[in-house]
């Protein structure tokens, strides 16, 4: 069974006169260490995907399987911590919380279980520093570049080491000598972590360096 399995995904919502189907069929299947780009028209469900993927949304129908595990059985809790310790996301605008410092904001993920530990802010440290942010770990989002904030996110989705990293858009707010940067980071750090990539994006440099290439029309997903 691959790492990430899922099966006939599809997701509707009810709307007045019936319902808008937003995902018809997706199939994906990686193993660990392996990454792949989503790719498809505005409004083809992308990020909808994304969210099923990361747990965020439950399909309509299909079925998904992460690590071994069946999520979308889970209780809500249960659903919330599996999340915080599988799934890593990174976003097009960086989502970090403006009132907290960068290594504040990399210890965010730890607040599913609780506070965070010595340990926790250990290994934040050592993150900060692999991103190149170990001099800014007491500054505050707005004072960062836009490449230095999507650094610090980076850093956020790999603290707890998850199985799968899902990135929307991750280069989208970037000029493209930046957005080169950042997909070599995330590329190293995903390779030395073994971790699954599944990235939504736009950009052709990003999808050109990803394993496998899905397209996304009117909700179809097929492999190229
Ligand atoms: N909660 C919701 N309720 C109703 N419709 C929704 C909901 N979420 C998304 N949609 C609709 O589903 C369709 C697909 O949206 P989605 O954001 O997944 O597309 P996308 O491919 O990521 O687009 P983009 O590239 O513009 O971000 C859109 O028509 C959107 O309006």
């Amino acid at each position: 069974m691959p790492t990430l399995n899922a099966s006939s995904l599809a997701k509707s919502y009810p709307i007045a006169d019936g319902e808008l189907v937003v995902l018809r069929e997706a199939t994906l299947q990686l193993e660990r260490g392996e990454s792949a780009a989503i790719v498809g028209p505005s409004g083809s469900g992308k990020s909808t995907l994304l969210s099923i993927l990361g747990t965020l949304e439950t399909p309509s129908t299909g079925t998904y399987e992460l690590g071994g595990a069946a999520p979308f059985s889970l209780s809500e809790p249960e659903l919330a911590k599996f999340r915080s310790r599988q799934v890593g996301f990174i976003f097009q605008d960086h989502h970090l919380l403006p009132q907290c410092s960068v290594l504040e904001n990399v210890l965010v993920p730890m607040l599913a279980d609780g506070a965070a530990g010595s340990a926790d802010v250990e290994r934040a440290e050592q993150l900060l520093d692999r991103v190149g942010l170990a001099e800014r770990r007491h500054h505050r989002p707005a004072q960062l570049s836009g490449g230095e904030r999507q650094r610090a996110a980076i850093a956020r989705a790999l603290l707890r080491e998850p199985t799968l990293l899902l990135a929307d858009e991750p280069t989208g707010n970037l000029d493209r000598h930046t957005a080169d940067a950042i997909v070599d980071l995330l590329l190293e750090l995903q390779a030395e972590r073994n971790a699954i990539l599944v990235a939504v994006t736009h950009s052709e440099p990003l999808a050109a360096r990803l394993q496998q290439r899905h397209t996304l029309n009117d909700g179809r997903l097929e492999r190229q």
